[in-house]
């Protein structure tokens, strides 16, 4: 049975999407993780399926799954991603997501494939992130990998937007080989849950140049979510003000943590790379349609 689906990124994290609004859709693990693999699938950071919201004034449900099968539930960059489909869609000036951490507004920002998502407020208490044990203070928790007495990392923020994430701060993130020492902190026995592990390095006032290893997934060029817990992190610490640019190796994301409400706005580019079909028996898929370019006339693609 053939299914068309849809392959996206949000500055290079990318995504394979299912519309199963109409059409149920329920893949087990395995199959996520064999479809997520780059080298026997189509190849993804995380697998979205939209679904119908059975609350009022909601547009869909995301279902987010990471590469290796587990579902999570938060996901910035596909929340901007699915935030574009369904603008473009309805025609809308602004659109709800319902995902398991809560309900999502997303708008247009006025620039071409450039989306804002209301990522609601960062938890920041001990038992929200969540950790396995309490600390009276996020902003940096008695954590450490390497040598006792010359650790590689240590004191890390944590931040929860929906999902874990352990923010280090650094001075020169090339210093770091962060393939290896994010899994060891993705599973430190500190994060029942696990963790999106960041490395953030202060490259000016209020840009931070980021590097995310994320849960379930391994390092992405982007991580919309990790944007937003350092950006958060770094406003209640001091060390930046309450809007800052976050350069990941995907390209820059804007986050604001609002004044007035709390808010985490994020707001950064979205893609389409292509259509596709699948045979969900055998798995075989094939390209049918190129992406962004074919959607957008020439001179806006720019
Ligand atoms: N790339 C996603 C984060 C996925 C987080 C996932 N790895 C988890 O287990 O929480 C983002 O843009 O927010």
């Amino acid at each position: 049975m053939r299914r068309p689906f849809l392959k996206m990124n949000g500055l290079g994290n990318d995504f394979v999407v299912w519309d199963a609004r109409s059409e149920k859709l329920a893949l087990t693990p395995d199959v996520i993780a064999r479809l997520g693999s780059r080298e026997t699938g189509i190849g993804f950071d995380q697998m979205i399926t939209v679904e119908r919201s059975s609350l009022p004034g909601v547009d869909a449900f995301m279902r987010i799954h990471n590469m290796d099968g587990s579902q999570v539930d938060a996901c910035g960059n596909a929340t901007r991603c699915i935030g574009r489909l369904l603008l473009e869609e309805s025609g809308k000036s602004a659109v709800t997501i319902q995902t398991n951490a809560g309900l999502l507004n997303a708008v247009a920002s006025g620039v071409p494939r450039t989306i804002s998502v209301d990522m609601g407020v960062p938890r920041l208490r001990w038992d929200q992130i969540p950790l396995a044990e309490e600390f009276a203070d996020t902003r940096a928790i008695e954590l450490q990998i390497g040598p006792i007495d010359d650790p590689i990392l240590h004191t890390p923020a944590v931040v929860s937007m929906g999902n874990p994430h352990a923010i280090f701060w650094v001075k020169d993130i090339e210093a770091y080989d962060l393939a290896k020492v994010g899994p060891l902190l993705e599973h430190h026995p500190i994060f029942p849950e696990g963790a999106n592990i960041s490395l953030a390095q202060f490259i000016g006032e209020n840009e931070i140049r980021v590097k995310v290893w994320e849960r379930g997934a391994g390092l992405t060029l982007a991580c919309g979510t990790g944007a937003c817990a350092v950006a958060v992190a770094a406003a209640r610490d001091n060390k930046a003000g309450r809007k800052s640019v976050i350069h990941l190796p995907g390209g820059p994301i804007t986050i604001e943590w609002r004044e007035s409400d709390g808010h985490v706005i994020m707001t950064g580019l979205t893609e389409v790379e292509f259509e596709g079909e699948i045979d969900l028996e055998t798995l075989a898929w094939e390209k049918v349609a190129e992406g962004d370019l074919a959607l957008e006339p020439a001179g806006d693609a720019a």
